[in-house]
């Protein structure tokens, strides 16, 4: 007889023993404690549940280790192939929801042993003290309530059956090959140093620094591809319905018992993903709250399928049918699986779509994939001209270099037909006139990694054909910046427009001559801020100095993508790819200001209120940060005042329409009068009614259209299964293919013997008319 299945004397000794081992526990972290990590709070009663150290050690012995991998677990194992071992000698035989469900748990279990070393990464190690929640769970709870399954299926004789034993046993191990995979990804990530491939492509990873307790900084992968780009808790769903898998195989006859692991697992799983995003955020501040932006999902698999607009893909099918012809392009759309036969200029795709197609051209072609994003990027400067956006390069700038450094601007027009453009950032960096370094770089920032060549050939084309200049042009730097991918180029050409950083860029006013007084200063320009070089302190352009915070505290930097800091030429590298405000005096501004305050009172000024004089902190809090419907955005540009050795930043607020306006507390008349922001403001109202309608329009009719082609495609299955019932087989599916000439077909279906059912069918037209259609 199995002793071992009499829990009760065993769990009974445990819980005494454990009980009293906790105590041992507690008194040794606060006498004789192993490592630093140790202490006490206060209260008895927590030291005794939380524990007073965090890796005690007792003979040499890891206590975490041991009670949490080596004891807890090996019981656990032990218990499942105890139970069915159990079934077996009350039943003679064990049954298949039995088998199933030790099956997945002792693979569970032996994954665990397998992955161990990943454990010891986790909450349970790093941050929980070894006191009565970890140790007397591992050494009671987890032999008693974790194998209630097994346990229970010991007096149950009835099998589930094939289908169910199939299906558990199949989604069970499909879950726990999930689970694996994602807790491997992670620890692979973090092996490779974020250099690997997942999932066919290069890691997205954020380096996150943090510091330790001495103050050293450490830096961690985090990695934000694969399951990790899918929520950040996301092995948790597989984990669970593994875990639902091993005990759906007790039926759903009532019982409660089977269940209350996966009960207590799914809370204890839901409060554990708050508790790893609080200590992950304590650990690394900024570069989790980035990593959470990018992966904004805790547990839940959401779909986050970035979109691009079609007319990029258009630009691709034209290339692709222009250079290949339309066989090749329709063996490329198959390869690579585009259920789209054409492209919707505005409508939004699958942004990985783009390179699947060039992938599955480059199979096709033998030509790489970064060949022909080049080609294509060459291409596509011509294609543009279809939707009259040639107008626009051609008066983008005078010289090549003015092109340039206005590109992001070009993107910023663009927003309004293309509102949910995400553009990259072209920083020109190190320009020369003359010699043999003539040239620039430029560095090109973006969201969507594998573009680079696709830009280059951009670059390259619009040099060619605008400025008539042969450009030479080479990707010599590429890198990923948090959630970015950095590719720098360098570019030779006779950049003879460029004569010195500061000849253009700063204009010196004679400040006696030119003193403009305040009044009319913010008449002009009623929204405005001037910023210091350490960016912390604000100040009206009178120059009379607000005290305030750093400007990242109360605004947000929303283009271009980089960093809130001033240049200073002497703290940065030679070649400075580190972005920073004065190096941008050529791109759009846009900021989003946190706090409500900054926009209310009629002409208000786009400095922060002074806390001190406002007195209302509420208003403050009332608006978090995530609040996007409230934030005011605006846009407008960096001037560097040398008199005043101050970065002024005159904008106007960035409104949609008049609604929009409402919401967010502005008043037409707070628009200055000589920018245009009123007349696009009020434009953007006209637009969308008319938009709107048009859409609405638009919707009805491809509604219209979906319902008539849904009838008939039931009338015409309705008319092809009256002919296979009029017709014998081969003729039907001949008239249906129209491959036969109708008349040797009606010649055909004459001849009485070949069909006495027809000789009853009176309405031979029907089929023979329908061929027509088919
Ligand atoms: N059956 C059960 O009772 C339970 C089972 N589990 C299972 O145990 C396994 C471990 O889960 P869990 O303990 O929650 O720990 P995780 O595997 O989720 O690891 C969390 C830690 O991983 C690091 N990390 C978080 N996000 C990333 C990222 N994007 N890239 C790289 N590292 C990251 C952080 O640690 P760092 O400080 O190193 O950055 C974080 O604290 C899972 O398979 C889970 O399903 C978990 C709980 C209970
Ligand atoms: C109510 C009470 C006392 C709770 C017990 C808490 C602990 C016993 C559990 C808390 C987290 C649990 C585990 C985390 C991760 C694991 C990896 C997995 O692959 C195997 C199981 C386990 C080690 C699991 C064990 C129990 C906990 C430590």
């Amino acid at each position: 007889k199995l002793r071992m299945y009499d829990y009760g004397d065993f769990l009974a000794s445990m819980i005494l023993l454990s009980l009293a081992f906790c105590l041992l526990l507690c008194v040794k972290g606060v006498l004789a404690p192993t490592s630093t990590d140790h202490g006490r709070s206060g209260n008895y009663l927590f030291d005794y549940y939380w524990g007073t150290e965090l890796y005690p050690r007792i003979c040499g012995i890891d206590i975490k280790v041991f009670t949490n991998c080596r004891f807890g677990l090996t019981v656990w194992a032990l218990a499942v192939a105890v139970f069915a071992l159990k079934s077996y000698e009350l039943h003679g035989r064990v049954v298949d929801g039995m088998a199933v469900t030790a099956a997945l748990q002792l693979l569970y279990l032996t994954k665990f042993f397998w992955w161990e070393a990943g454990y010891y990464r986790t909450i349970d190690i790093i941050t929980d003290r070894a006191g009565f929640y970890i140790c007397w769970g591992c050494l009671c709870f987890v032999p008693s309530f974790y194998t209630l399954v097994s346990l229970f299926m010991v007096r149950q004789p009835e099998p589930v059956g094939p289908a169910w034993t199939a299906a558990l046993l199949g989604f069970g191990l499909a879950s726990l090959a999930v689970n694996y995979w994602s807790d491997w990804q992670k620890q692979a990530a973090r092996a490779a140093d974020g250099q690997l491939n997942i999932w066919g492509r290069p890691a997205r990873v954020i380096r996150a620094k943090y510091s330790l307790e001495n103050g050293q900084e450490r830096q961690s992968v985090l990695l934000a591809s694969g399951f990790w780009a899918v929520s950040r808790h996301f092995h948790y769903i597989p984990e669970l319905s593994l875990t639902l898998c091993w005990s759906a195989v007790c039926g759903t006859g009532c019982h409660i018992i089977p269940y209350m692991y996966f009960a207590f697992l799914s809370v204890l799983l839901f409060h554990r993903s708050f508790r790893d995003d609080k200590k992950c955020r304590d650990k690394y501040g900024k570069y989790w709250s980035e990593y959470c932006k990018l992966v904004p999902y805790k547990i839940k698999a959401a779909e986050i399928v970035e979109t691009m607009y079609g007319i990029l893909l258009e630009g691709v099918q034209h290339y692709l049918e222009h250079t290949y012809g339309a066989q090749a392009w329709a063996k490329i759309r198959e390869l690579a699986e585009c259920r789209h036969p054409t492209f919707e200029t505005r409508r939004g795709y699958n942004e990985h779509l783009l390179m699947q197609l060039f992938e599955a051209a480059s199979s096709l072609t033998g030509l790489t994939v970064d060949q022909l994003t080049f080609e294509n990027g060459c291409f596509f400067v011509g294609y543009l001209a279809k939707y009259g956006y040639d107008k626009v390069l051609r008066v983008m700038g005078r010289h090549l270099r003015d092109f340039y450094h206005g590109i992001d601007n070009l993107h910023e027009h663009l927003r309004f037909s293309y509102p949910r453009i995400r553009p990259p950032t072209f920083i020109v960096a190190d320009e020369s006139p003359t010699g043999a370094e003539r040239g620039m770089r430029i560095l090109y920032k973006t969201r969507r990694p594998g573009f680079q060549h696709y830009a280059r050939g951009q670059l390259y084309t619009i040099a060619r054909v605008l400025y008539q200049l042969e450009l030479d042009i080479g990707l010599v730097d590429s890198s990923q910046q948090g959630a970015y991918s950095l590719y720098v180029y360098e570019l030779r050409f006779d950049n003879v427009a460029y004569s010195g950083e500061h000849s253009t860029a700063y204009r010196i006013i004679d400040p006696d001559s030119y003193v403009v007084p305040y009044r009319d200063f913010i008449t002009l320009f009623p929204y405005y801020l001037a910023l210091d070089r350490s960016l912390t302190r604000f100040a009206n352009i009178l120059g009379e100095a607000a005290d305030g915070v750093h400007f990242g505290i109360n605004f947000m930097l929303i283009r271009p993508f980089i960093d809130c800091c001033w240049m200073s030429q002497s703290e940065q590298p030679p070649i400075a790819y580190q972005p920073q405000f004065l190096k941008h005096r050529h791109n759009i501004f846009e900021i989003a200001a946190y706090n409500r305050t900054v926009s209310a009172g009629g002409k208000a000024q786009c400095a922060p209120p002074d806390r001190g004089q406002t007195g209302d902190k509420s208003e403050d809090t009332s608006l978090s940060r995530s609040d996007d419907s409230k934030l005011v955005r605006f846009k407008g540009q960096m001037i560097y005042m040398p008199t005043w050795d101050r970065l002024l930043y005159i904008c106007s607020p960035r409104v949609k329409n008049t609604h929009e306006m409402a919401l967010k507390n502005i008043y037409l008349n707070d628009l200055s009068l000589h920018d245009c922001s009123r007349d696009l403001t009020l434009a953007g109202d006209q637009q969308s009614e008319e938009l709107f309608e048009l859409l609405r329009q638009q919707q009805e009719q491809t509604r219209q259209m979906e319902l008539s082609m849904r009838k008939l495609d039931r009338e015409r299955k309705r008319a092809d299964s009256l002919l296979f019932e009029c017709l014998p087989k081969s003729v039907a599916r001949k008239l249906r293919k129209g491959l036969d000439d109708p008349m040797t077909t009606i010649r055909c279906i004459a001849q009485p013997a070949q069909s006495s059912r027809l000789r009853n069918h009176t309405d031979l037209k029907v089929p023979l008319t329908l061929n027509q259609h088919s």
